[in-house]
């Protein structure tokens, strides 16, 4: 009874963080962005529905008109030249002082834009594989940090919010209404030679200046509205992240149900540039020091090195389960942190000692994310043969269609290890990782598994990491991991020593 209450109110617990994180988020980083998009394209509307330079001229031509109808002889002092001159000289420093904002206002803007745009693609992508990398690794994926990524994110939405205020409205609703004023004490200054026109300027002038400062209200208030937005989304950021803490993060199988189009790779070199990594929680102790290494497609790589020296930590980073300090990651001409996630995924198989099981059914386990179809079952039968396992499952009620407790906690680990393994026979990925695959498989059994494996990889780019050296007699190259680098060493020499 406390049983099923527990398993409800988990399962409540389950869509409410899959709510917050899939539905919240997206949501509060797409209004956002959809603020900020729709706020400066309403300024630039505003700034080009005001005439602009047509409308100055205008005013030029008006002055001149009014002041010619004045005494030409102001007070005997000059005549109204220098005074044309001046307002002239005036007017031009102010267009072009207004356009060079505009021009700025302008860069600032785009250049917000496609930051947003960036910085959304990102987070999107991060958020909505945050299920999916917990599912297929365990690993928390960063939680606390996509937060943060956001929070700043906003912070910056803010700051460019307020630049192209700044470079927008002021020459919008600073200077232009100031213009009028100007006009208007020019005109007082002649008002006793002509009082009649004097009156019609100063008021053409002073209805002029009032819908302008009337729109200097309207866009103030815009602007004060849209810092609001901000800040409530910003604060609802902070409510959704307070409620992930505290929620239950138990592992749910994102829906494979969505085949996702395999991006074509020029070929599958896996390379890494100057990368620096630190796990989140420890973001002192670096555990990828600068490190830069080419591993080329058709070669097999033997990685040894002592125990926490970094060597799963490269899986790590390159299933992209992590973000990087520093440096890249290329498979072929791709930037890891271009692909989506689970694409990547569909090129690089993941093999470990500790694979992971869905409560789903042998065969979409093993297909896993990829869709499985009926017309594989025959695959299926002869990976599970290469693998010795098919024995097994045939004599399971449902053979392939046996759904699995989550984790495969109805399977022995070495059961788990070789149906596992059956994924490299049914999927054709790129890049093969295998990190001290069949560790628990009798080791009669490994061998006759390993060769029917090795013979299958050919061609590929193959990572094997491994304490049991035996294996490194499939590679072609071994190397000693330092974290920093990886060190050739001669493999018959390796191989006898070790
Ligand atoms: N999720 C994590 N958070 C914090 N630190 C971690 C995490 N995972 C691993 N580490 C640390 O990173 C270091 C490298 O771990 P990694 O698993 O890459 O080592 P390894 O070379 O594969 O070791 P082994 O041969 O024992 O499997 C270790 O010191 C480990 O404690």
């Amino acid at each position: 009874m406390n049983y099923a209450y527990d398993s409800v109110e988990r399962e409540l617990k389950k869509d409410l963080f899959r709510h917050l994180v899939r539905a919240k988020y997206t949501n509060s980083s797409e209004v956002s962005r959809n603020l900020i998009t729709q706020f400066t394209d309403d300024l630039d509307e505003i700034a080009y529905s005001i005439w602009f330079i047509p409308n100055r001229l205008i005013y030029v031509a008006f002055t001149i008109f009014f002041l010619l109808t004045f005494d030409f002889n102001f007070g005997g002092k000059g005549t109204i030249l220098p005074l044309l001159a001046i307002l002239l000289g005036l007017f031009v420093v102010l267009l072009v002082v207004e356009m060079m904002l505009f021009k700025r206002a302008s860069k600032l803007n785009l250049a917000a834009k496609k930051r947003q745009e960036e910085d959304n693609k990102i987070i999107y992508e991060r958020i909505n594989n945050l299920e999916y990398i917990k599912a297929v690794s365990g690993e928390s994926y960063e939680e606390k940090k996509v937060g943060r990524q956001l929070d700043s994110t906003f912070r910056q939405n803010k700051k460019s919010l307020w630049y192209s205020t700044m470079f927008k409205a002021i020459p919008q609703y600073v200077i232009i209404p100031n213009i009028p004023i100007i006009f208007m004490a020019s005109t007082l200054v002649f008002y006793s030679s002509n009082p009649k026109m004097g009156s019609v300027f100063l008021t053409a002038n002073f209805v002029r200046y009032f819908f302008s400062v009337r729109n200097l209200n309207n866009e103030v208030n815009k602007i004060i509205e849209a810092m609001l937005t901000l800040d409530e989304l910003s604060s609802s950021l902070t409510i959704v992240n307070e409620s992930a803490k505290t929620l239950n993060r138990r592992v749910i199988p994102a829906e494979p149900s969505t085949p996702v189009p395999r991006l074509p790779f020029q070929n599958g070199d896996l390379i890494f540039q100057g990368v620096v990594f630190a796990y989140p929680k420890r973001p002192q102790q670096d555990i990828l020091r600068n490190f830069s290494f080419t591993f080329q497609q058709g070669n097999i790589y033997g990685i040894a090195g002592k125990n926490g020296i970094g060597k799963s930590t490269i899986t790590k980073t390159t299933l992209k389960l992590y973000e990087l300090k520093k440096g890249q990651i290329f498979i072929g001409e791709h930037n890891i942190r271009e692909i989506d996630t689970i694409n990547l995924h569909q090129h690089i198989c993941y093999q470990t000692n500790r694979p992971t099981f869905f409560r789903m059914s042998i065969a979409e386990n093993v297909c896993y994310p990829n869709q499985y179809d009926q017309k594989d079952y025959d695959k299926l039968v002869r990976a599970a043969k290469k693998v010795g396992i098919y024995e097994f499952i045939t004599k399971l009620p449902q053979g392939f269609n046996t759904v699995l407790r989550e984790g495969g906690s109805d399977l022995s680990e070495g059961q788990k290890q070789q149906i596992s393994a059956i994924k490299m026979f049914i999927n054709d990925y790129d890049i093969y990782i295998l990190d001290e695959i069949l560790s628990n498989v009798h080791p009669n059994l490994k061998g006759v598994i390993l060769d029917n494996i090795f013979a299958r990889l050919k061609g590929k780019t193959v990572l094997v990491i491994d304490h049991h050296y035996e294996i490194f007699q499939y590679v072609n190259y071994i190397y000693q991991f330092t974290g920093e680098k990886l060190i050739r060493k001669d493999k018959q020499e390796f191989l006898e020593n070790n």
